[in-house]
């Protein structure tokens, strides 16, 4: 299988007077979708400025889609869609003006961005709504018309900067879903930012974490999350969890202590680890409600 580059930045770094953005980054991103994550300040909307053309860097390269960031912006443009961050829709005119205008500004003829301003926002799941001014939109609903002008001109790439910002956790897992979509279904290689590590998980093949303009991790998604080594266990009732951290563990001879909640994580020493925790947990008479093998999350590279 041929792997294609989609962003590739070598040594890119951002100073500002006060501030290293982007400290000599070497970042590759291929199709699905990848996840830039970092808490606010990390520099990711500055990556995505880079990207597009729009803020030059001081030092090093990047090239998306095999056009270089330093001169060739239009081209870039031409072929990446851009959800930005902050609301920066007019209040007064609809979503479907506002998309068929874009489209039209992007090259398509008049009819055909219109077709194409129809499918993009019956995608995004904006129907009726989309003929009324967008000043009456909930945020939710702004998302989607920004995330449906970033489509319309059927980009091979989409630079989505925090789309679930604002969004109540239902409209968040239908963002997210949408993000899905884009990334497997549609095709569209998307690089999506949020500061909510949890998040990501769920949606992107691969995550890029940024920490202070520097990169700290790039892997697939499934490497940041494989198995700790520890077991999750959680027992019934108000004390249980006291009773099973109690002698019974020690004197079993397993490293055991108390996690979120009224978790207790026990550590896997050998195959009989499960076995021994359950007859354990029979024993003292508790009742087993789950035993589940511990993973990473991807805020554990930030705990070192
Ligand atoms: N035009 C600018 N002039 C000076 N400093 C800037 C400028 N733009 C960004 N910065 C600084 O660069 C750093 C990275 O900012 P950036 O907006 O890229 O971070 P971010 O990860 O996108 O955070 P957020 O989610 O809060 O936007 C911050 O310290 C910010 O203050």
């Amino acid at each position: 299988m041929v792997t294609v580059t989609v962003i590739e930045t070598v040594q890119l770094t951002k100073s500002y007077p006060s501030v290293t953005a982007l400290d000599h980054l070497d970042v590759t991103v291929g199709p699905g979708v990848t996840g830039l994550v970092g808490a606010n300040g990390a520099g990711k909307s500055t990556f995505i400025k880079i990207l597009l053309g729009l803020v030059e860097p001081t030092s090093g390269s990047a090239r998306v889609l095999g056009h270089d960031v330093v001169g060739e912006g239009a081209a870039i443009r031409a072929r990446v869609g851009y959800m930005p961050e902050h609301d920066c829709l007019p209040a007064d005119v609809s979503a479907s003006d506002l998309v068929v205008h874009l489209g039209q500004m992007s090259g398509l003829p008049y009819a055909a961005a219109r077709e194409r301003a129809s499918d993009v926002l019956r995608h995004v799941g904006l129907a009726e709504e989309r003929y009324r001014p967008m000043g009456g939109y909930s945020t939710g609903m702004k998302q989607r018309a920004k995330l449906a002008q970033a489509l319309v001109h059927d980009p091979q790439l989409v630079l989505l900067d925090e789309p679930t910002n604002g969004l109540d956790p239902s409209s968040r897992d239908d963002m997210l879903a949408l993000v899905h979509r884009i990334g497997h279904e549609f095709g569209i290689a998307v690089l999506v930012t949020s500061h909510l590590l949890g998040e990501l998980e769920r949606v992107c093949d691969h995550v890029v974490v940024l920490d202070g303009g520097r990169l700290l991790q790039a892997s697939a998604t499934a490497d940041f999350l494989g198995a700790t080594g520890s077991l999750l266990v959680e027992v019934q009732g108000p004390t249980g969890a006291d009773r099973l951290l109690g002698q019974a563990l020690v004197d079993a001879g397993y490293a055991a202590r108390p996690a979120e909640g009224t978790l207790v994580e026990v550590d896997v020493r050998d195959d009989a680890t499960r076995d021994v925790v359950r007859d354990l947990v029979v024993d003292l008479g508790l009742g087993l409600v789950r035993m589940q093998e511990r993973h990473h999350r991807i805020e554990d590279v930030f705990r070192g």
